[in-house]
């Protein structure tokens, strides 16, 4: 292909995928995945400046954008030698017309940034769309983080995380040996922070209620030596799929799946009311602590969607607080730096809930900083997603 015509195709693509994210469809990944199927004669190249392309595109411009060409023309205008590949040559990109709209760049539009936590101010945002490094998280069942080191002598420790080791972000860490024996599992620093901060130990009962995947609950299974009951709940099948063969290859034995019905989830735990230890809400949000990972979710976020995620995680906290044994606890964690998903959700339900308090013990000195009852992470601040994160304590 001609450098003009991977113009032309990442234009095609993110005209794909920018209607996706408008209409909740499939995400940028798997349409990327699916317009390559469809090119068979797109070389490995090709596809590795496309693929640079579209994601330039996806971290230039702040919201959906009116057309895949508005996007690239964005790019385009901070780049003369992209712009100079519009040169309407057969499979390129017409001719650039000097009154052609163009997506707006950015890291949000003013009104979603104006929901941002106070923390996450203008001097924090540059960092909100940095290249993540590749986190991995040792897994103590099965070895410890020297053996991990020994194996990736080029990382380095991450501040305060006795299991965490730090990559660079290309390494293809799950290609290697030590993955398939399940030493490791790749989890970003903040999903290792809030992990911790649960706060288990050997010898309790621990809900984990959007397990998702599990990478929390097999983070959970490794804090406490493989010596905990933990259920591992979620209303998505096929996320909860993934639990069992991972759980397998961490060695991590004692972990119960059940899949729940949306809105009938207190019922389905009828036999955990009051009964856990500690409880896990690793609420669905908005992902806006993770837009350095995955920058297309910021042209999802609606806000009706939003509204969807603040009721749905209202709902869930109340859940899995009718699960809390006395005196039990339940973190509270979001992926998000929206202040309506983190430090005003807790407020509300500690208005809600009377009698029950928040910790301040939950993370290692000098990693979050105090937001509201909770406490946010963020990536210019801690080097690690954004997060906002509560420990809750139950009342006798
Ligand atoms: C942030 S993700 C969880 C990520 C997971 N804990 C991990 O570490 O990989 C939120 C999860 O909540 C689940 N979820 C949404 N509504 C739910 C509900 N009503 N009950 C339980 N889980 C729900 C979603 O399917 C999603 O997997």
């Amino acid at each position: 292909m001609t450098p003009a015509a991977r113009v032309q195709t990442a234009i095609e693509i993110l005209d794909a995928i920018a209607v996706a994210a408008r209409e909740g469809g499939a995400p940028a990944d798997a349409i990327f995945a699916e317009a390559m199927r469809a090119r068979r004669y797109a070389g490995s190249k090709d596809r590795r400046a496309i693929r640079a392309h579209v994601y330039d595109a996806i971290r230039a411009v702040r919201s959906a954008p009116p057309s895949g060409r508005a996007a690239m023309l964005a790019l385009a205008d901070g780049d003369p030698a992209l712009a100079a590949l519009f040169d309407g040559s057969p499979y390129g990109p017409a001719p650039i017309r000097p009154d052609e709209e163009r997506a707006e760049t950015g890291l949000a539009p003013p009104a979603l940034a104006g929901l941002f936590d106070p923390l996450a101010g203008e001097d924090e945002q540059a960092a909100m769309l940095a290249r993540a490094p590749l986190d991995l998280r040792t897994n103590r069942i099965k070895g410890s983080r020297d053996a991990l080191a020994a194996h990736f002598p080029e990382g380095a420790a991450i501040e305060g995380l006795a299991d965490g080791w730090r990559l660079l972000p290309e390494t293809a860490a799950a290609q290697h040996p030590a993955y398939a024996e399940g030493l490791f599992e790749v989890q970003d620093a903040a999903s290792q922070y809030a992990s911790a901060a649960l706060g288990a130990a050997a010898g309790e009962a621990i809900v984990d209620l959007c397990a998702g995947g599990g990478g929390k609950t097999l983070a959970i299974a490794s804090l406490t030596a493989n010596d905990a009951e933990i259920l591992a709940c979620d209303t998505n099948r096929a996320r909860l799929q993934q639990l069992a063969p991972r759980a397998e290859r961490a060695g991590a034995t004692r972990i119960e799946t059940r899949l729940l019905d949306p809105g009938k989830e207190a019922a389905m735990l009828a036999d955990w009311q009051a009964r856990a230890s500690r409880v896990f809400v690793d609420a669905p949000c908005s992902g806006s602590g993770t837009w350095r990972r995955s920058p297309e979710l910021r042209w999802r976020l609606s806000p009706a969607r939003l509204d969807r995620h603040v009721a749905d995680q209202a709902r869930l906290m109340d859940i899995g607080a009718a699960l809390v044994a006395p005196g039990g606890k339940l973190l509270y964690a979001v992926c998000s730096i929206i202040a309506r998903e983190g430090r005003d959700q807790v407020d509300q339900f500690l208005q809600r809930n009377r009698g029950w308090s928040a910790d301040a013990d939950l993370l290692p000195g000098g990693i979050g900083r105090p937001a509201g009852a909770g406490f946010l992470l963020t990536p210019g601040h801690d080097a690690c997603d954004g997060f906002f994160l509560a420990r809750l304590t139950a009342p006798c």
